[in-house]
């Protein structure tokens, strides 16, 4: 049941870990859903002590506990779309799937998180399977980067080197029912796409779109992916259609990566309010 009738402002519900750094995870995807006047609600999956030099421990939450927050939330606030982050075991993916279905025709934005910037393995390797099967055939888009990618479809990482590679990963990936996909290009090698970061977005009829933007050069990127992914689910709980809601979303990202902070001794963070033109910290 949805309430959203019930209610005068949109609101968007982020199934995804906790990252004690504020740059990702939870944090990012309720600062962007916020600055993007959508009113924000949580499920945590599990909760990650992380820092920007990197991931020092990941502690699951129970599948009752993730169970519990969903239904706490949909059965009362409802939600006009929902995006799932971090969700580490095979498990929690069943319950989420599981509770969606139960919970009816919501747009799902799913991050196939797996590996944080550092290295460390944010998804079991045994959970990547449960994903396609349980989860993809519920989403309206699926966006991955161009490992992930790479690790759903059993490609070596060098396999996706353009943007004809990309399409082509997107469309092989429709394959498990996704609604649409969005390979994501900050992967792809800097000097590839003529100085541009360029997303794929591939959907069953018409001919791929592409995102681009300036590729910026700062390695203070901890979050984008998040950003990204909880801006898309932030304008589709505004009513923007999938198209519009990814040109909007890649435009606040590129402005919060433009006005990234280095938050401690490694990678540093997106200034989420960065398209408010507030400079951070002052
Ligand atoms: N250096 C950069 N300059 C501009 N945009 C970037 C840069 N790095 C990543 N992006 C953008 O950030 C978003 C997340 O991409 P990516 O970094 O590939 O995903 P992830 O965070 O999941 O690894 C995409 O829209 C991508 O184009
Ligand atoms: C809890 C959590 N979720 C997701 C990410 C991925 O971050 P990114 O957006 O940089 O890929 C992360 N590092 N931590």
């Amino acid at each position: 049941m949805q309430q959203s009738q019930q209610r005068e402002y949109p609101l968007a519900l982020t199934i995804a870990g906790s990252d004690s750094g504020g740059g990702a995870g939870i944090q990012a995807d309720l600062k962007t859903m916020q600055e993007l006047g959508v009113f924000g609600t949580s499920a945590l999956t599990a909760v990650t002590a992380q820092n920007s030099m990197g991931v020092h421990g990941v502690y699951p939450l129970s599948v009752e506990t993730v169970a519990a927050q969903m239904d706490a939330v949909l059965s009362d606030m409802g939600a006009d779309s929902v995006k799932t982050g971090m969700l580490f075991a095979p498990d929690i993916i069943r319950v989420v799937s599981a509770k969606l279905g139960q919970y009816g025709r919501i747009p799902v934005i799913v991050d196939p998180v797996m590996i944080a910037k550092g290295g460390a393995p944010l998804l079991q390797e045994e959970a990547v399977e449960t994903m396609k099967v349980h989860l993809f055939p519920l989403s309206e888009v699926v966006t991955p980067n161009i490992p992930e990618a790479c690790a759903l479809l059993g490609l070596q990482e060098d396999d996706i080197r353009s943007e004809a590679d990309m399409a082509e990963a997107g469309r092989a990936l429709l394959r498990y029912g996704c609604g649409a996909v969005l390979i994501k290009g900050g992967h792809l090698p800097a000097g590839s796409a003529g100085g541009e970061c360029v997303d794929v977005l591939v959907t069953g009829g018409a001919e791929p779109s592409m995102f681009r933007t300036p590729r910026l050069p700062t390695r203070h990127t901890h979050g984008t992916g998040c950003t990204l992914s909880s801006a898309i689910a932030a304008m589709r709980a505004r009513g923007e259609n999938l198209p519009d809601a990814v040109r909007a979303a890649k435009h606040f990202v590129t402005a919060a990566i433009a006005a990234s902070v280095p938050t401690g001794q490694g990678i540093g963070s997106l200034w989420h309010a960065a398209h408010r033109e507030v400079p951070a910290g002052r």
